[in-house]
């Protein structure tokens, strides 16, 4: 892997690999943008299959936080962590503390908050170190677990791309196939069951199937058959690339909405999708719910300002599919123009010198 060629062709600022040979820690922050303010993107803890793999993830996981903050209307740049290792056997406290100083000497270009494989614990212990780190307990005046403010935000972008597709927002006897019911999608399904929405899910965790079942007479499926369900929504909560060559023609649904982070494995699955007439949430709208609310901690955490900053992903859904038909193109391409024209509207203001810039940050000093 050619590492400046990848941060060249993309145009990232920064990348930072940390090891801390006592607690084992080793982790890769990328930042890509910093252009509307700090980057803010959570920490991802998984076994990667090697170093470069690792790197490649928190790259095209930090770009999509860029686009994901822009979009949101947060004054956030995008970054992201992937620490290597697993996360069931490999954490410790000092793994923690050891990151979180690497993440207090960026001296606040960087942000961090939990993403798969981390939690509010993890955060906390971050906190130890540093003060840029969100989603902390709540029991320090922050937001706690990001999981269930996403899944609002999936559901309320659900209901959007229902409007598109159905002509009606409502999502009762609606049959949603659902990929991995883990923390964000547990959620998110508490409200489409409330609905009287269907649900298909699978997972490859056993316990968080079964959990489905009991608690919203979900039917499940194995998890390679999850794209050959009839459904009228298909909503991938589990990890990135699932719409790609081998997925896309399988899928018998009319809208794709769900939490995961890049879902498309290339730019082409979203052009086919389109031509497909498949109605497409773009992932990194869909699901700004958490970072919306862990951001909402920079100004002091308010949960009813986050819950309706959140409602907004509703129309900000509906305005990218009406930029989509009105310049023709798929709504995953509609997205990106609205988060890069905002980042360039902001980059050009940026040439009236100040004396002293406005501090976006007003977290607390410890
Ligand atoms: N937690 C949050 O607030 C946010 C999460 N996301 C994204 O949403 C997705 C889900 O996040 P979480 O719910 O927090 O993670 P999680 O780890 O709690 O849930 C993911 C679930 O998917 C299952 N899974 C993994 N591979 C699978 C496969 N091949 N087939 C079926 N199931 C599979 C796992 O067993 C787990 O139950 C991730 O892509 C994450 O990056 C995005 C924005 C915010
Ligand atoms: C706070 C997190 C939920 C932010 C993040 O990393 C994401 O949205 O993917």
């Amino acid at each position: 892997m050619k590492i400046f060629d990848e941060l060249q062709q993309y145009d990232y600022e920064q990348l930072i690999f940390c090891q801390d040979r006592e607690s084992g820690l080793k982790a890769v922050i990328a930042i890509h943008d910093t252009t509307l303010g700090p980057a803010l993107g959570g920490t991802r803890m998984w076994t990667y299959a090697s170093e470069e793999e690792a790197v490649i993830d928190a790259l095209r996981l930090a770009k999509g936080m860029t686009y994901k903050n822009a979009a949101a209307g947060l004054n956030l740049g995008g970054g992201k962590t992937v620490i290597i290792g697993d996360p069931r056997k490999d954490k410790n406290e000092a793994m923690f503390r050891a990151f979180g100083r690497f993440i207090q000497g960026l001296n606040g270009r960087y942000i961090t908050a939990e993403d798969v494989g981390t939690t509010v614990e993890d955060m906390d212990l971050i906190h130890e170190e540093t003060r840029y780190v969100t989603g902390i307990s709540p029991a320090f005046g922050s937001s706690g677990n990001p999981s269930p403010v996403t899944a609002y935000g999936c559901y309320m972008g659900m209901k959007a791309a229902a409007k598109e597709a159905f002509g009606d927002d409502s999502l009762k006897g609606k049959t949603i196939a659902v990929q991995g019911v883990g923390n964000v999608a547990y959620h998110m399904c508490q409200y489409l069951h409330e609905e009287g929405a269907k649900l298909v899910v699978t997972d490859i965790n056993q316990e968080n199937m079964e959990r489905a079942v009991r608690d919203f007479e979900a039917e499940t499926v194995d998890p390679e058959q999850i794209y050959d369900v009839d459904c009228d929504i298909f909503s991938p909560c589990a990890l990135g690339a699932i719409i790609n060559d081998d997925t896309i023609n399988r899928l018998q649904c009319k809208v794709i909405a769900g939490s995961a982070n890049n879902q498309l494995k290339d730019a082409e699955h979203g052009d086919i999708l389109h031509e497909k007439g498949v109605v497409y949430a773009p992932d990194y709208v869909i699901n700004a719910g958490g970072v919306i609310n862990v951001a909402d901690e920079l100004l002091g955490y308010n949960r009813d300002r986050a819950y309706k900053k959140v409602e907004g992903i509703y129309q900000t859904i509906l305005r990218i599919f009406e930029i989509s038909k009105r310049d023709g193109i798929p709504s995953y391409k509609a997205a990106d123009r609205m988060a890069e024209e905002r980042i360039q509207s902001l980059h050009r203001s940026r040439k009236t010198f100040l004396t002293e810039e406005r501090n976006l940050l007003n977290i607390k000093t410890r």
